[in-house]
């Protein structure tokens, strides 16, 4: 199982995960709590193993702003938090080449009348057939957020949407140590991601929760 710890806000956290057997940290170029500037990102990456996916959170669609942040940070991977632009992923792989690993966030809408299922089929079978993404990320969104909300999407609705897709699955929103094999067991996913549900306070990792975690997301 893949398993990326995201949201790290500095240099320790980071590492720990690395030295608990996360695949991958995330840093959160997008609006939050969590936000973290290039500048700090630059400062933390050099000091990771070389082995660590560092991949950035992006809201915006703006491909300069992430290829200038790509390019300064050592980042190894993007993910495209900010809705589904196919154009965006292909522009990025144009500029970036192989060298960037490119995560495409989709959401699952927890509140209101959202046709998620529908929504998701739909933005899957668009993937499915576009070779500038190497992965799909599927995530709560809610009222409040689309990111980092804590919250865990209905997994039984999102089973049969999601069983179509052959491709590389990554598992985020509201996964913690007590949910997160329950979650593997309903939805099968390649990779599973987690912000708030390993932290202490925003921003700041759990060394305790980040252990169960990452020990929960091991096969039984
Ligand atoms: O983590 C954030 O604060 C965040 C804010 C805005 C956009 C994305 C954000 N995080 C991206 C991630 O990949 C999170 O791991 C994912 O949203 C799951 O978060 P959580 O439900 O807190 O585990």
């Amino acid at each position: 199982m893949w398993i990326k710890i995201c949201a790290n806000t500095n240099l320790e956290d980071a590492l720990l995960a690395a030295e608990l057997g996360a695949n991958a940290v995330g840093f959160v170029f997008a609006p939050s709590k969590r936000q973290v500037t290039p500048a700090q990102v630059a400062a933390i990456t050099p000091h990771l193993p070389s082995t660590l996916e560092k991949i950035g959170v992006f809201m915006t669609r703006d491909e300069q702003e992430i290829v200038e942040t790509f390019r300064l940070t050592g980042l190894t991977g993007v993910q495209l938090h900010g809705g589904l632009d196919l154009d965006l992923a292909r522009d990025l792989r144009k500029e970036l080449g192989d060298a960037v690993t490119i995560i495409q966030t989709i959401h699952w809408t927890v509140d209101g009348e959202a046709n998620n299922a529908e929504e998701v089929r739909k933005q899957l079978r668009k993937i499915a057939q576009e070779a500038a993404i190497d992965s799909v990320l599927i995530d709560s969104k809610n009222a409040k957020g689309a990111g980092g909300t804590g919250v865990s999407f209905d997994w039984a609705a999102a089973r049969e949407a999601l069983a179509d897709y052959s491709g590389k699955l990554i598992v985020a929103g509201g996964l913690r140590p007590e949910n997160i094999a329950a979650a593997i067991a309903a939805l099968n996913p390649w990779g599973v991601d987690v912000a708030s549900g390993v932290e202490a306070a925003p921003g700041q990792k759990d060394r305790e929760k980040l252990l169960r975690f990452i020990a929960g997301s091991q096969p039984r």
